[in-house]
């Protein structure tokens, strides 16, 4: 079984739940509030910069030279796919580029992308790479299946859809697996390699659970 395969297996409820949170589906139906989507893409681009420190040690301590050269050019795809959809899209949700800078950190996202610095600086390299492929994949997954069974009726959603179900994206996506699936994983270092991915998948799922309520501890 290749390593994703097993990292996906031993989360596989938390896997399903987060692919099918409330408020993914939520964009595929139109139903998020507008003020909503911009809270989470607010959050987003504050999580973003820290997944580009992520990616960026990651890559240099990565055991292959030319693993190094696939994060870095990843870290710069941050730049250009995920950084440029924000850019676009923010404006028409109401956030400005001064809204952007006075914004702060909600829990979900201090938790999940202290989460992902900490594990790049203090625990294994392969532990960094199942720590980031919650990320990945989930977007990309949860991308193709807005889009197969979805058609939102807002095309700035549609927007969002169209990106992460995307072959650039894709491209990015298939070359972090195929780093997973190669990389050596010490079966000592396997409860480790997992915990972190659980750990991250869980927080994908509080991000978005983070969005519905804007922040706020409780529903309003
Ligand atoms: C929280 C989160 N997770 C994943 C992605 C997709 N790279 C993202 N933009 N934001």
């Amino acid at each position: 079984m290749t390593m994703v395969n097993r990292l996906k297996d031993s989360a596989t409820d938390q896997w399903q739940q987060l692919i099918h949170h409330p408020f993914v589906a939520g964009i595929g139906e139109g139903t998020v509030s507008h003020r909503q989507f911009g809270y989470f893409l607010t959050q987003d681009a504050l999580y973003l910069g820290d997944f580009l420190s992520t990616l960026a040690v990651a890559a240099s301590r990565a055991p292959r030279r030319e693993w190094t050269e696939t994060l870095l050019r990843h870290a710069e795809n941050v730049t250009t796919v995920e950084t440029a959809l924000h850019a676009s899209l923010l404006p028409a949700f109401g956030v400005s580029a001064a809204d952007l800078g006075r914004a702060v950190p909600g829990l979900a996202t201090i938790a999940y992308t202290d989460h992902l610095v900490r594990t790049a600086w203090s625990r294994t390299w392969p532990a960094t790479m199942a720590a980031v492929l919650p990320c990945y994949l989930s977007y990309q997954e949860i991308g193709i299946h807005l889009k197969a069974h979805y058609h939102s009726p807002d095309p700035l959603y549609q927007q969002w859809i169209e990106t992460y179900a995307g072959d650039e994206y894709g491209q990015a996506v298939e070359e972090l697996l195929a780093i997973v699936n190669a990389m050596a994983v010490d079966e000592a270092d396997w409860p480790q390699v997992q915990n972190v991915f659980e750990r991250s998948v869980g927080y994908e799922y509080l991000f978005w659970s983070q969005a519905a309520t804007e922040g706020h501890l409780i529903d309003r």
